[in-house]
């Protein structure tokens, strides 16, 4: 079940979690509006398939919000009047994170572009372009000049009188470069030095950078390492003439860098002109598409754009459609643990299945019925034995609960209403919040906001949400889970309600989490809502007017 903002917005002050370290980083985007944005790579929204040969005029959704982080550039495509976003250090909101996995649970890989040419040739101005036409919401732009190496004091001097050689590649630190590329696209957390063109020095502070649906990776030397290289989906080199190159630089360096004219043409002579016959020019060679005139040629934009779509559609998107039709008629796994259909149960859910059944009636046997698969839930730690004494003295071999580290994480909204059970029979358990939204053009969940307990890799945790239809949210949650380094054996979703495809694909996806339910319904409807199902748990518990929202 999922729910929007707004609706949770009043929940989000009085909850009890300890809270956790971003999963998003915060990065300035140049107007000290501080964004969150996305840990790993991701799958793209459901578009018209392109193809490089046939170029397609748009026909898919309206244009989705985009998010685009850069280090050392000027990139802003994110529009900070739009919601949500500012976070504390351990708060985490998302515009919305449509899916980074494939239907197996799997890290989808980003797409690398890699986009080489001289200095000043509009490598940078490339990159923007293809980011705004790309129209997909999660791209990272990372520049080569942020692995510039720190200067000893020799080099120091040498810089500021124009003779140190930036256009070499010794100048830049190769393996930092290496390392970094490899975590982001392993969708991991990195750290990028930020660089200073006036000072020739790196800044104090680094902005952290996580993968994306797309990672463009712009430089004066991107194809010089063969290992680089092998990262690269796809190689730009945009090609433009000399002088123009010249004349920009000009112009920036003194406008931008703090040169001056002299300097300019002195470093341009000795250095960056031989630096680009000897180093840039001959990688040429490793290009897929050489751009000249840079930003201004749109066709070859067209182009670059449309097969990075058909490339992101190979990588897989429409993930709540293709587990709706996937994993039929398979005998139920073993992480299933359905409560026995014993006549209490089904007597309870008669009551919430009821559509006549009032308001008051839905909540008091919701809640029943939420406290018996909560229980069952906890059943299934750990226990050891223990022996304790009783008021007549005499011995009682009993159990205890192996482990106190347990925690409770709500998938939002209707994940909440189980909260207070858990709260009822664990004391003092810390409760972590997930809100997943499904987005009304693609289908797919997207995750909107974070609130997890510290440390909770060292907790089992209980994932709660009242029914479970195609698996779509669900997955989302445990995938964050599981990016907070839970580990999967610790992972137990409780339910009130699962439709059969949900339970097969959370099992397939993720077979070491345990599935706790009381009831499991054949079918799902063309909107994905459990057959025969509850209706809209949240709606009916929390007494708002049906929603468009996905169950
Ligand atoms: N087509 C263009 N026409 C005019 N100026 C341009 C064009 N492309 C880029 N520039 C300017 O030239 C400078 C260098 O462009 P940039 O894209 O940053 O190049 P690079 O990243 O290759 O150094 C910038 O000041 C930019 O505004
Ligand atoms: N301290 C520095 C570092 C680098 N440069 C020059 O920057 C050029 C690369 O940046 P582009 O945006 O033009 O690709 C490179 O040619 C270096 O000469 C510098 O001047 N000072």
């Amino acid at each position: 079940m999922t729910a929007t903002c707004s609706e949770i917005s009043h929940k989000l002050s009085d909850d009890r979690s300890d809270l956790t370290e971003p999963l998003y980083v915060e990065t300035n985007l140049g107007n000290n509006e501080v964004f969150c944005c996305p840990a790993s790579p991701t799958t793209v929204p459901a578009r018209t398939p392109q193809t490089l040969e046939s170029p397609a005029p748009r026909t898919g959704p309206p244009r989705r919000r985009q998010r685009t982080t850069s280090v050392n550039n000027q990139t802003t495509t994110a529009n900070p009047s739009e919601c949500v976003i500012r976070s504390n250090n351990r708060t985490i909101y998302t515009a919305g994170r449509p899916p980074w996995y494939n239907c197996a649970g799997q890290q989808v890989e980003p797409f690398v572009i890699g986009i080489c040419g001289g200095s000043a040739s509009g490598k940078t101005t490339v990159a923007q372009k293809i980011i705004e036409s790309l129209d997909v919401p999660w791209v990272t732009l990372l520049s080569m000049d942020c692995f510039y190496k720190v200067l000893n004091e020799k080099q120091h001097e040498q810089s500021l009188i124009n003779e140190y050689n930036f256009d070499h590649p010794d100048a830049f630190d190769m393996d930092l470069l290496l390392e970094v590329l490899l975590k982001l696209k392993e969708g991991r957390k990195v750290e990028v030095p930020v660089y200073n063109f006036i000072t020739h020095s790196r800044e104090t502070n680094t902005k952290t950078m996580y993968g994306a649906n797309v990672i463009i990776f712009e430089g004066i030397l991107v194809f010089h390492s063969p290992e680089i290289l092998k990262l690269l989906d796809m190689k730009i080199f945009v090609d433009t003439d000399p002088d123009i190159r010249l004349a920009r630089r000009l112009k920036r360096d003194i406008s931008q860098r703090g040169r001056d004219l002299n300097g300019v043409l002195k470093q341009y002579l000795n250095m960056v002109k031989p630096s680009y016959a000897n180093y840039i020019a001959p990688t040429m060679a490793h290009a897929d598409i050489i751009v000249p005139r840079g930003g201004e040629n749109k066709v070859a934009i067209h182009l670059i754009v449309q097969h990075v779509h058909t490339q992101l559609q190979l990588r897989g998107f429409k993930l709540r459609e293709a587990l709706a039709n996937s994993y039929n008629d398979q005998p139920r796994p073993e992480s299933l643990h359905l409560l026995p259909a014993t006549p209490q149960i089904k007597g309870l859910h008669t009551f919430i299945r009821c559509k006549n059944t009032s308001r008051d009636e839905f909540i008091f046997y919701s809640k029943r019925l939420i406290r018996l698969v909560i229980e069952y839930a906890l059943s299934l730690f750990p226990f050891k034995a223990t022996t304790v004494e009783t008021p007549q003295g005499v011995l009682y071999e009993g159990k205890r609960m192996a482990t106190s580290k347990i925690c409770g994480v709500s998938i939002l909204r209707a994940g909440e209403t189980m909260e207070q059970a858990i709260c009822d029979v664990c004391k003092d358990i810390r409760i972590g919040k997930i809100l997943i939204q499904t987005n009304k053009e693609t289908e797919e969940p997207e995750l909107y906001y974070l609130r997890l307990p510290k440390d909770i890799r060292e907790y089992k945790v209980i994932l709660m949400d009242a029914t479970v239809a195609t698996g779509a949210a669900a997955m989302m949650a445990i995938r964050v889970l599981l990016d907070h380094d839970v580990k999967e054996e610790n992972i137990i979703l409780a339910s009130l309600l699962m439709a059969e495809i949900g339970v097969h694909s959370i099992a397939y996806a993720f077979p070491k989490v345990k599935i706790v339910t009381s009831a499991i319904d054949p079918e799902i409807n063309d909107r994905f809502y459990v057959i025969p199902g509850i209706g809209n748990f949240g709606d009916r518990y929390f007494g708002t007017e049906p929603s468009d929202i996905f169950n």
